[in-house]
């Protein structure tokens, strides 16, 4: 079964784009990661599913569950953590957690404990007096205290230091281990790298692509850069692409066979040469770009 089935999901905000037209699934057990510039739409996505906001036109569904019909029982079996967390409470941690678990109908106490300990969370202070750092480790506890099947989280690593990141990182590999599937948006690539085994990519309200990160990795982009000893001399191969030219020095992405671009420089006097394995940074730039 799909955790996520997202089908022709469209949402304006008035007469301004939120998305257009996505179509998503995502697999039970898989790390999903979605991808994406400011305003792509990775939010208005995520808030549809949730049924905070209402889409124009397509559906969704998640765990086999519609996203509107049965919002209620969906957010039983997940686990959301947003990406700007607020509260305004004077309750302390442990109390403002053991209200939110009430919820779920569990006791959760045992997993509260472990997590603030992981995330060296303090469960005795006022929510109030906390960092933001802080509290986003409250919305962390709180996304994944009733033990969920799904994890949706939008742009989880905000506010977190590289430490506290780790750890989280490390809770995520954990609950998927034991079988959780986890969706999660991010702009920052490393950290997409690092958990997904498949990425969407979003751009401009609309879906660009899907991959396996070893197949982005796997289809062989090298990032060549060559020194030419004339700046008038002209490389030219098939496969070449966000190609950048600054007098004696090029510099681009190539994708085809090795051997096609090596004659071609041997027809050249050439000064230097890198071969380079490109970011997936650098991989994922031509999509972003027009
Ligand atoms: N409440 C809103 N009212 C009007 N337009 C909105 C609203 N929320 C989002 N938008 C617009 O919808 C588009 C998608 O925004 P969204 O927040 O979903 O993007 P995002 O990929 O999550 O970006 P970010 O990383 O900046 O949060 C943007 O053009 C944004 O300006």
């Amino acid at each position: 079964m799909n955790a996520i089935e997202i089908e022709n999901l469209t949402k304006y905000y008035g007469k301004s784009r939120g998305i257009i037209d996505v179509n998503l699934e995502v697999k039970e057990g898989e790390v999903f990661g979605f991808i994406g510039p400011n305003g792509a739409g990775k939010s208005t996505t995520i808030r549809t599913l949730l049924a905070f906001i209402f889409p124009d036109s397509g559906n969704a569904k998640i765990l086999g569950m519609d996203c509107l019909k049965d919002q209620a029982r969906i957010k039983m079996n997940i686990g959301y953590l947003p990406s700007e967390v607020n509260y305004y409470d004077d309750m302390n941690v442990r109390d403002l957690l053991l209200y939110s678990a009430k919820f779920y109908r569990k006791d959760c106490t045992k997993r509260i404990n472990e997590l603030s300990e992981i995330l060296e969370l303090d469960l005795n202070k006022k929510i109030d007096s906390l960092s933001y750092g802080n509290k986003k480790k409250v919305a962390v506890i709180q996304s994944l205290l009733h033990e969920p099947k799904l994890l949706i989280l939008d742009e989880p690593t905000g506010g977190l230091d590289p430490l506290m990141q780790n750890r989280f990182f490390d809770i995520l590999k954990y609950e998927n281990k034991k079988g959780v599937t986890i969706f999660f948006s991010s702009h920052i690539l490393s950290e997409v790298q690092k958990m997904c085994n498949r990425v969407a990519i979003v751009k401009e309200g609309r879906m660009l692509k899907v991959e396996t990160i070893d197949r982005l990795r796997g289809e062989k982009h090298r990032k060549v850069m060559v020194e030419l000893k004339n700046k008038d001399d002209i490389l030219a191969v098939p496969g070449m692409r966000n190609l950048e030219r600054n007098d004696n020095n090029i510099q681009f992405l190539y994708s085809g066979d090795i051997n096609d671009l090596l004659k071609k420089l041997a027809l050249l006097e050439i000064d230097n040469l890198w071969l380079e394995e490109p970011s997936l940074e650098e991989i994922f730039m031509h999509y972003y770009e027009s």
